[in-house]
């Protein structure tokens, strides 16, 4: 029997298309499925001005299949040396919809990232006062915080005290990976959301260490526990609308990640929507999925609801999906979520 749920044209509220040979492997496989997506800035070199973002608004379209009509969402990738009126500028006219803040070192590319937040205070309080949204990789980078912990100390030490110095402020909490997080943004009285990712909604810590260690699932902020992994679940078939989409999709080449030093990112976009219908219909949440996908996201940042839409159908064979995409420099693998897959993209 096969079954069918019609669903908004989703939208990816934290997305890595990356530039060159990745991006043009990578932009069209989202374009097929999404809507918009907000666009990581985390390039190397990173996109920190208006002009940057508006060309790599042009690559990312250029690298588009014929007719698509996915919209990418840009972002500026804060430094302590942003300037607040290009920034401003960037907004009104339309070019940015946020402002991503990487502490230095926490992440991907993230060596021009902010290291004192006293530095970027005046373009806090501007972003405050024209209601631009920052996201935020929300970890500490002080090497004596355990790394699972970063997150939670992270929230306390930091971003609690910005969100108090800066009334107004709209903050995401990308990629939440624990329950400090979810409770952090359900206690917050307005202006804070949270993405949540698809691979965090499946592994825990435990996929990344028992019986050999799996670089196709190592990311950042790194998966925690279990009970943090049913936070999350919980959090994103709840209905509460500051929890939408990111799925922070982040391909790596295999070389880099199959490596003594590998690097951080799940490439999921191929596979995400299937994957997460699996994960609702796991909670018995399917009638939730519309707003988490195509409705909740759109909210927050002041966009029209999609109208396009889009038809999942489950069969009764699992899919067929590729392990890895080719790209001209290399074979990127696909998030296995460690079950097979019944929701296709019809
Ligand atoms: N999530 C990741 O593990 N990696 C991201 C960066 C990020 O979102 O932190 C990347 O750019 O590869
Ligand atoms: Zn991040
Ligand atoms: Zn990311």
């Amino acid at each position: 029997m096969t079954r069918r749920l019609t669903l908004p044209l989703p939208d990816d509220m934290h997305l890595h298309l990356r530039d060159g040979a990745m991006l043009s492997a990578v932009a069209p496989i989202t374009a097929a499925q999404f809507g918009r997506a907000i666009i990581m800035p985390n390039l190397v070199p990173p996109v920190v001005t208006g002009a940057q973002a508006a060309a790599y608004r042009e690559r990312i379209l250029a690298a588009l299949p014929e007719g698509s009509r996915f919209e990418p969402l840009m972002t500026l990738y804060l430094t302590e040396e942003t300037d607040p009126d290009d920034l401003a500028r960037a907004a009104s006219d339309g070019i940015i919809r946020a402002v991503k803040l990487y502490p230095a070192g926490a992440t991907t590319n993230s060596a021009s990232g902010v290291r004192d937040f006293d530095r970027v205070r005046p373009v806090l309080e501007r972003m405050a006062e024209i209601g631009l949204p920052l996201c935020v990789h929300g970890e500490v980078t002080d090497p004596a915080v355990d790394i699972f912990d970063r997150e939670a100390v992270f929230i306390e030490s930091v971003l609690d005290p910005i969100r108090r110095a800066t009334p107004g402020l709209r903050v995401i909490m990308e990629h939440v990976t624990t329950k400090d997080g979810v409770d952090y943004i359900a206690s917050a009285p307005e202006g804070l959301a949270g993405t949540l990712t698809t691979h965090h909604l499946i592994i825990n810590r435990n996929h990344l260490l028992v019986g050999g260690i799996r670089p196709h699932y190592y990311c950042l902020p790194v998966a925690k526990r279990e009970s943090h992994r049913l936070a999350l679940r919980a959090a994103a078939v709840s209905g509460d609308p500051r929890y939408f989409l990111g799925t922070d999709s982040a391909p790596h080449l295999d070389a880099a990640k199959e490596s003594a030093c590998g690097c951080a990112g799940c490439f999921t976009a191929l596979n995400t929507l299937s994957c997460l219908a699996h994960v609702f219909e796991e909670e018995d949440a399917l009638d939730r999925l519309a707003d988490f996908v195509g409705g909740f996201g759109a909210d927050y940042y002041r966009l029209p609801r999609p109208e396009a839409t889009i038809t999942l159908e489950k069969g009764d064979a699992p899919l067929e999906l590729p392990a890895k995409i080719e790209t001209g420099e290399g074979a990127v693998t696909v998030f296995d979520p460690g079950y097979p897959l019944y929701w296709r993209v019809a």
